[in-house]
């Protein structure tokens, strides 16, 4: 098995107002991550932001990625944007799947599955934001439903591609709502995904893949979730919104 380089990756959803702050955040965000070494950083801003965001970036090792993307390259969709698009202004990296998208957008998993292999056919990696509502939580459906979302999402990708796949674990019950899974919680869910992940490719592949956790994560909580054996980083909503706070989860301390 590889080690697994931890990856932190700020969503920064429909966030901050205007292109001065966005370009702030990230020159504070560069700033304040200098030097560090062993992780891999990510910033997700809102589509008009990814170029200044990437200059703003730039020579600092941190990468840009998209939070949604469509599953034709070029053509009369009004109001999508294509993965050829994004490619081309740098973004490595797109989330499919996210709760809000699947919520919000009434996103089916058949649609983030045709996401997750348009993302890959372009070079790109999709990170792949899976997770259980609260009643589902409560009726202790947790694990079930991540099989579900797994099996749909990822049909169709080979062992291969899953080296360019990034799973990110978000229990709906606490994202946005300071309600952060514990570490057993967590840990327990991110070693099924990794079970179920060498179930249908095998233990050598499973090993490989970067498993994040999101979902209310602060520096407060963020060392003790990286100290789990299964928990290889963060999707960072809020607290990436704050470049210490952010700054602070990417310098996670794990014991
Ligand atoms: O993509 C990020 C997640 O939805 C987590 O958001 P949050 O950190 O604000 O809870």
């Amino acid at each position: 098995m590889m080690a697994r380089t931890p990856i932190i990756t700020g969503n920064w959803k429909m966030n901050p107002g205007d292109m001065a702050s966005a370009v702030q955040l990230a020159a504070d965000v560069a700033a304040q991550t200098k030097g560090l070494e062993g992780v891999e950083v990510g910033i997700i801003p809102p589509y008009p932001f990814v170029p200044p965001v990437r200059d703003a970036l730039k020579g600092s090792g941190i990468t840009v990625g998209a939070q949604n993307a469509f599953v034709e390259d070029k053509g009369a969709f009004t109001g999508a944007v294509s993965t050829t698009m994004l490619l081309s202004v740098g973004c490595e990296y797109v989330l499919c799947g996210h709760s809000e998208r699947r919520t919000i957008f009434k996103e089916d998993n058949a649609l983030i599955n045709s996401k997750v292999l348009k993302v890959l056919s372009k070079n790109m990696r999709p990170i792949l934001c899976i997770g259980e509502s609260k009643e589902e939580y409560e009726s202790g459906l947790n694990k079930e439903v991540c099989a579900v979302q797994l099996g749909k999402n990822l049909a169709g990708v080979t062992a291969e591609q899953m080296k360019d796949v990034v799973i990110a674990y978000e229990p709906v019950w606490a994202i946005g709502t300071g309600l952060v899974a514990t570490p057993e919680v967590a840990q327990s869910v991110h070693a099924y995904i990794r079970s179920w992940l060498a179930g249908k490719y095998g233990q050598a592949v499973a090993d490989d893949v970067r498993i994040q956790y999101g979902g209310s994560v602060t520096p407060e909580s963020v060392d003790d979730l990286m100290a789990c054996p299964d928990i290889d980083g963060a999707l960072v909503g809020g607290a990436s919104l704050v470049a210490d706070k952010f700054a602070r989860i990417c310098r996670f301390q794990a014991v």
